[in-house]
This record gives C-alpha cells, structure tokens and sequence, in this order.
C-alpha cells in the first residue's frame, strides 16, 4: 500500500496526549511542508505552532472567538464546548494561514492551493514518522477574527488547524474510501 493511500485522518480524541512530539520530528514535517509548490515562489504558508500549555489558551481564545462571532440564533452549545476541548488533545496543534499579498501577482486561490499542497506534505511526512494528522476547519479557525488573534493582520487567510500526534496504543483508524477514480478523470486523447 502506498504512503498515498495509507494515510488516514486520525482525530485528536485518538491521539496519545502523554506521548509529546519532538522538536526535531516537528521541524521535519515543517521543512517537508516548505518544500511544497509555490507559484513565483511566494511561499504563502504560515504556521502557527500550540503545543504544552499553549494549547488550552488556543482552545480558550476560539471559545472567546465564537462568542463574540456567533449570532445568537446559530449558537450551538456542542459545537462551542468542542472548541473549547479538542484543541487540549492533540498534542500539537498548527493553525494555518495564507498569506495573499492584495493586488499581488498571484491570486489568492493559488496562494491557498499552495498552502493546500504544504499542509498535504505536512499529513504524508507525519504518517511516514508513525504520526496521526487531522485537518479541522470549524468556521471560527477559518476566520479574520482568528488570524487577528493570532497577530497576523488583513493580508492572511485562515485555513483551520492541523491536529498532530502519535495514535494511542492500539487505535485503529477509521476506514476510509474513495469512489472509483473513473468518475474524477476525464481522458482526452482524440
Ligand atoms: C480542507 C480540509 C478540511 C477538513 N475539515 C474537517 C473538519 O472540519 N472536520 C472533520 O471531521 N474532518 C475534516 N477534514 C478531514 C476529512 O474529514 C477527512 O480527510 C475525510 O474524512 C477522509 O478521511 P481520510 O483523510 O482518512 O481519508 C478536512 C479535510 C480537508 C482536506
């Protein structure tokens, strides 16, 4: 099986919180990240590393966000208590940012299909080191008022966060499928 088709999202909640990730391995997966395409070499990506007790302030500050972010009427209790939980799991926690310089040369949708390509790198060099990765994108990590939080300012663009961790002893990933390759590829050879 290849390392393509092999990876699977592990989610925080299965992820060996006592078991820290070292340094070395994470500037690993963030130089493999940096190696990522990037057109005129702009070199869009951000990462903004939790790890220890950073975490718990991460978590409580996107509780803060979605209080002051939410309308009443689309509050939802499960989903604002998540936020507050999920990032103390993960043993690390990236948020990930685009930078998109305005009336650059290159258009942000490229920007944020470099940034796509660095996480992607990041999730395949994790599982080749025995690491679980998790994409998570609830709206509040997507937000403006995140990368403000984060300290970045209006040239950036939030794209959620990258839980990482070794899986708890014995978990076994969820399965995961994908639909037969025919309906994604189209053959022009005529
Ligand atoms: C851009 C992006 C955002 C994602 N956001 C979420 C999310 O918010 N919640 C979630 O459960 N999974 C999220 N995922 C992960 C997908 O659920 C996961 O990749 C999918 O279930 C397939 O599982 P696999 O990665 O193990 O093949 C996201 C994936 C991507 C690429």
């Amino acid at each position: 099986m290849s390392i393509f088709s092999a990876r699977r999202s592990i989610k925080p909640v299965a992820m060996d919180a006592s078991r820290e990730v070292p340094r070395e391995v994470l500037l690993q997966l963030l130089e493999d990240a940096h190696w990522a395409p990037t057109h005129g070499l702009t070199q869009p990506w951000r990462f903004h590393v939790f790890e220890g007790a950073a975490r718990a302030r991460l978590a409580d500050g996107l509780q803060g966000l979605y209080d002051r972010v939410t309308p009443t009427a689309a509050r939802n209790e499960d989903k604002r208590a998540k936020l507050g939980t999920t990032p103390r799991l993960g043993p690390v926690v990236i948020a990930v940012a685009a930078h998109v310089e305005p009336n650059g040369k290159i258009p942000e949708i490229e920007e944020i299909a470099a940034v796509s390509c660095a996480v992607q790198n990041l999730m395949l060099s994790a599982h080749e080191k025995g690491l679980g990765s998790f994409w998570s994108t609830p709206p509040v990590t997507m937000s403006a008022e995140f990368a403000t939080w984060l300290g970045l300012d209006a040239t950036h663009r939030m794209l959620g966060l990258v839980y990482l961790g070794y899986p708890k002893a014995g978990n076994v990933p969820a399965t995961s499928t994908r639909d037969a390759l025919e309906k994604q590829v189209v053959f022009h050879d005529a």
